[in-house]
């Protein structure tokens, strides 16, 4: 894709297309193109001008027929005044698929070509309008589901972390430009000051660690956390997802085995996007379709980052909970003690559950009782776990880690290097290519096919 990233003027429709109508359906192009299409296609009535950053009103028509396509805006944002740098040209359609699938089909036909997934982005970065932290946090922003995951979407479209890694790459640039001048220049300078090198160095090093340490809550913002409600039959798995989820999602009976398949549910728990998922109840069986609800139950569970173990507090802990218990007990896990509505507390106290088990929430279910404690296990358990950033509006994805442990691992050698009193070419070596690691993360240095991973996970039209 990259290789002609520039080349053409592009279209495609901005606005979600989805089978629930919007009220307004955005049309975009971008390209030295735009403004032409614009002309053949909008028809303004009266004298209004034809200036960037300016809205104009009037009739998109086919070209050839003159036919009436749609009642429209028409946004112009010359170049370099735009998103992508280039002229940008937006219909502004009545909503729906039909009017701004039109308009498309005519873009087409007037010299546009389709866009690529990301390549509106694709091109405000390659012109300069954007490094690559920031298209990313573009892609976050626009994919994020808690006001939080947004919040730190939106720092990074600031710089909030192009910054800090410029800075350190800069950094580094400055130390390889002294050692370099000793190897070039050698004797009219004065010796290199080891030491003073070798602490910046790990000054350096020390930021690298701090901006690694957001990676974890990265993950927990932009993917959530998934939780598996298992337990044995009927002892309210369903009642607490839909007491959680505030709805009647999943199928409630008092016949054990009534939940078959897998039920999910979004939530958001203190900004986290948590997807619970409702499991058949496990047991043996041989009903040929319980069965399978109950390989997938397996599966879920163990695929989760947390795993709600429910049980009957009115039945206490039963041989059928403790062999549940061997099968998820290597992951993160809360028991719940369902229905204590049923029970006297200084029953519900005398449980014998495994002392292994540290978060235990007591709730009713049917009743919409607990749900408050659980969700504050729950953060006990992310904030003690997973997540330990300090800075909490900043947060880098797995490539950025990647490249930034890359850095890390370079500078260190460095350092042995340095204390190995090996030769000056040896030291430039792991420091160029921690710069090098640096510059991928912003995109100063970048192959395409990074770009092409990169911007293919954006939908069309961004
Ligand atoms: N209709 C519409 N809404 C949108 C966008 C868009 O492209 N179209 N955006 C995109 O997806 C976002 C806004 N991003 C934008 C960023 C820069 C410019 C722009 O024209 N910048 C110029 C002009 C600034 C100025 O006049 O000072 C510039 O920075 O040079 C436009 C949109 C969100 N909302
Ligand atoms: N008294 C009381 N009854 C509850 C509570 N939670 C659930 N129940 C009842 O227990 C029965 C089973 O509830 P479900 O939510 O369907 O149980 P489940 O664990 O999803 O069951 P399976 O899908 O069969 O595995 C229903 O009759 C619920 O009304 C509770 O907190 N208190
Ligand atoms: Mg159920």
């Amino acid at each position: 894709m990259s290789e002609f990233a520039t080349i053409g003027t592009i279209a495609a429709i901005a606005t979600a297309v989805v089978p629930q109508q919007g009220s307004v359906g955005i049309v975009r192009l971008s390209g030295n193109k735009a403004l032409q299409i614009a002309e053949t296609l909008f028809h303004a009535p009266g004298n209004q001008v034809w200036e960037s950053h300016r809205i104009l009103y009037g009739y998109i028509r086919h070209p050839l027929s003159a036919a009436l396509v749609d009642e429209a805006l028409l946004l112009i944002m010359k170049a370099p005044r735009s998103y992508t740098r280039e002229d940008v040209v937006e219909f502004h359609c009545h909503g729906g698929i039909i009017a701004v699938q039109q308009v498309l089909q005519l873009c087409l036909e007037s010299g546009a070509r389709l866009a690529q997934p990301g390549e509106f982005t694709l091109r405000a970065f390659l012109n300069g309008r954007l490094d690559l932290t920031q298209a990313e946090s573009i892609a976050d922003l626009v994919g994020a589901k808690s006001p939080q995951a947004a919040q730190a979407a939106l720092a990074g479209l600031q710089g909030k972390l192009a910054h800090p890694i410029r800075q350190l790459r800069a950094n580094c640039l400055d130390i390889l430009a002294e050692i370099e001048a000793r190897i070039d220049f050698e004797e009219d300078l004065p010796p290199l000051d080891d030491k003073a090198i070798i602490s910046e160095i790990e000054r350096i090093t020390a930021e690298i660690i701090k901006l690694l340490a957001t990676s974890e809550k990265g993950e927990l913002l932009r993917t959530g956390l998934k939780v598996a409600i298992v337990g044995r039959p009927n002892v309210g798995k369903s009642s607490l997802l839909n007491a959680w989820s505030q709805s009647d999602r999943a199928i409630v009976t008092d016949l054990p085995g009534t939940t078959r398949d897998v039920v999910e549910s979004q939530l958001v728990v203190g900004g986290i996007p948590v997807q619970v998922l409702d499991t058949a109840g496990i047991r043996d069986t041989v009903d040929q379709v319980e069965k399978i609800g109950v390989e997938r139950s397996r599966r879920a569970a163990s695929a989760a980052d947390l795993v709600l173990l429910t049980i009957d507090a009115s039945a206490g802990w039963t041989q059928s909970d403790a062999e549940i218990y061997l099968q998820v007990q290597h992951r993160p896990l809360i028991l719940v003690l369902n229905k204590i509505d049923l029970v006297e507390t200084h029953y519900i106290a005398s449980i014998q559950y495994p002392t292994n088990i540290s978060q235990v929430v007591q709730t009713a279910a049917a009743n919409n009782q607990g749900i408050d404690a659980l969700e504050k296990a729950i953060l006990e358990i992310v904030k003690t776990g997973k997540v330990q950033a300090a800075d909490m509006d900043l947060a880098i994805n797995q490539r950025q880690a990647a490249a930034l442990t890359q850095a890390k691992i370079s500078l260190e050698q460095v350092q042995a290097t340095i204390a190995q009193q090996l030769p000056f070419d040896f030291w430039t070596i792991d420091l160029r290519s921690a710069i090098y690691a640096l510059g991928q993360i912003t995109g100063e240095e970048v192959t395409e096919s990074v770009l092409d991973r990169i911007f293919h996970k954006f939908c069309i039209g961004k």
